[in-house]
C-alpha cells in the first residue's frame, strides 16, 4: 500500500471525532489535504474551519467551507493536522510544509488535536526528521549559532519564505531524548518564532494508517 492511501485512510477516520455544528481548525499537508475532501464528501454542516496556511484556506474555499478567524471563534472544539514524526507519547515534529507557526497556535487554541499519519512518521526517538524553526531573517545567522551550540546542524531552506514572511532553518542531527526541554530552549533564543516541536502541547490522538488499517493512539 502507498503512503498516500495510509494518509487517506488515516484521514477518513479522523472524521469519526468531528460533530456537525463544531469550528474545526485544520492544519497543512497532504494528509489533511484528504481530510478536507473526506470532510466535504461528508457534508457535515461544520460552522466553519480556522486555517493554518494559505494553501489550506484556498482548498477550503473551494469545497466551499467557511474559513474563520481565530480571533472571533474562541476556543476550538478540534484541531485536526498532520505531523513529520511522531513518538509514543504523541510529541511531533511538525513544519515540514512551513506552516508550523500557525499550526502550533491553532494547537495551543482546540481542546482536542487529533493528528493523522502514516506509519513511517511514527519513530522511538524524535530527530531523524530534520527539526524545522521558523525565525525572523535577520536573525537568521544568529539563531543556526545558538541552535549549533545546542548540537544540531542547522541548514537554511532556501527559497521558501513562510506565510507570515519569515525564514525556516531545518535542523539536523538531533536526536531528541528529551523533547519538552528542547522545545524550551529553542524558544527561548531571540529572533525564533516557532520551532516545530509539539511536546508541551502533544497530540490527544495519533491516527496512524498502515498496512493492514488504522491506530488509534492516545497519550
Ligand atoms: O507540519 C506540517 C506542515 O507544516 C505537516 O503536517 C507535515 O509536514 C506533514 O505533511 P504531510 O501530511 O504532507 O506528510
Amino acid at each position: 500500500m502507498t503512503a498516500d492511501r495510509k494518509k487517506q485512510q488515516a484521514a477518513q477516520a479522523a472524521l469519526a471525532h468531528v460533530r456537525e455544528d463544531q469550528i474545526i481548525g485544520i492544519g497543512t499537508g497532504s494528509t489533511v489535504n484528504h481530510f478536507i475532501e473526506a470532510l466535504a464528501a461528508q457534508k457535515l454542516r461544520i460552522r466553519g474551519a480556522v486555517s493554518s496556511s494559505e494553501a489550506t484556506t484556498a482548498r477550503l474555499k473551494t469545497h466551499g467551507i467557511e474559513v474563520l478567524d481565530l480571533n472571533s471563534t474562541g476556543e476550538l472544539d478540534i484541531y485536526v493536522d498532520g505531523a513529520d514524526e511522531s513518538d509514543r507519547q504523541l510529541r511531533l515534529i511538525k513544519g515540514g510544509g512551513a506552516a508550523l507557526t500557525r499550526e502550533k497556535i491553532i494547537a495551543a487554541a482546540s481542546h482536542r488535536f487529533v493528528c493523522i499519519v502514516d506509519d513511517s512518521k511514527l519513530v522511538e526517538v524524535l530527530g531523524r526528521f530534520p527539526l524545522p524553526v521558523e525565525v525572523i531573517p535577520m536573525a537568521r545567522a544568529h539563531v543556526a549559532r545558538a541552535l549549533r551550540r545546542l548540537g544540531g546542524h542547522p541548514v537554511y531552506r532556501e527559497s521558501t519564505l513562510t506565510d507570515n514572511g519569515n525564514q525556516i532553518l531545518d535542523v539536523h542531527g538531533l536526536s531528541i531524548l528529551d523533547p519538552i526541554s528542547l522545545e524550551q530552549a529553542i524558544n527561548q533564543i531571540v529572533g525564533v518564532v516557532t520551532v516545530g516541536l509539539f511536546a508541551s502541547r502533544p497530540a490527544d490522538v495519533l491516527i496512524v494508517g498502515g498496512e493492514t488499517g488504522v491506530v488509534s493512539m492516545t497519550a
